[in-house]
């Protein structure tokens, strides 16, 4: 399968990561359109146990309905001190159709409630990682390409940063000394799992030309 087309479809509705793409594909000539741009899609049920079961499911239901090349994107943040939680759920963590701030405010209410009764409270909360799992789908052929990155970091009480979304201000890089909503999109794009899972899927698609 190759990406031939000047526009790439992503599955998605999340306005963070259509500005992550835009800029990714932006270099090769590519402009990126979302489910935003395709009225009457039909609706998607998320309800895989895993990111790249998701991102399956996201591209087939839009590539089907569109009958054109289509990239979706599963995402979330796992915390160690939550077992991986919230995992596949981070998007709807404080409840369905939750915002950002709230998942936000839910992750830190529940990692600073194991924090109570330490003598010393320290702002980083647990060890955490944003996993990306990227999947191609093409509806004439059935065929699909999958890709993941990761990126490691430490939850942090200290939130800061406008930048990014979801999760981004209170996921601290201790070698930038700044969360990721404090990094611009370049320095995003060279270290996320969104970034790291977009390099992996260049690759797979280099290697079957
Ligand atoms: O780079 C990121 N920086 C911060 N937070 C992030 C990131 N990447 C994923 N996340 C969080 C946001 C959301 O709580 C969940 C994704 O859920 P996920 O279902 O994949 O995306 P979504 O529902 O926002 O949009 P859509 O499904 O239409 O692509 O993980
Ligand atoms: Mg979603």
């Amino acid at each position: 399968m190759r990406l031939e087309q000047s526009v790439v479809v992503v599955a998605t509705k999340n306005k963070g990561k259509i500005r992550e793409f835009a800029h990714a594909f932006a270099p090769l000539g590519k402009q990126v359109k979302s489910m935003y741009d395709y009225p009457d899609l039909p609706d998607i049920v998320e309800d895989g146990e895993t990111f790249a079961e998701n991102a399956f499911k996201k591209a087939k239901a839009v590539g089907d309905a569109l009958q054109l090349p289509v990239l979706a994107d599963d995402s979330g943040l796992c915390v160690d001190l939550l077992d991986g939680r919230p995992g596949v759920y981070s998007a709807r963590f404080a409840g369905e159709g939750a915002s950002d701030h709230e998942n936000n405010l839910k992750l830190l209410d529940m990692l600073e409630s194991k924090q109570l009764g330490d003598d010393t409270e320290q702002p980083l909360l647990s060890p955490a990682r944003f996993v990306c799992a990227l999947l191609l789908y093409h509806p004439v052929s059935g065929e699909t390409i999958e890709a993941e990155g990761s990126v490691e970091g430490w939850i942090t009480s200290e939130t800061a940063g406008s930048g990014g979304f979801g999760y981004d201000p209170l996921f601290y890089l201790p070698q930038y000394g700044r969360t990721m909503a404090e990094l611009t999109l370049e320095e995003k794009q060279a270290i996320s799992h969104r970034g790291a899972a977009l390099q992996q899927l260049a690759a797979k698609l280099e290697q079957q030309i």
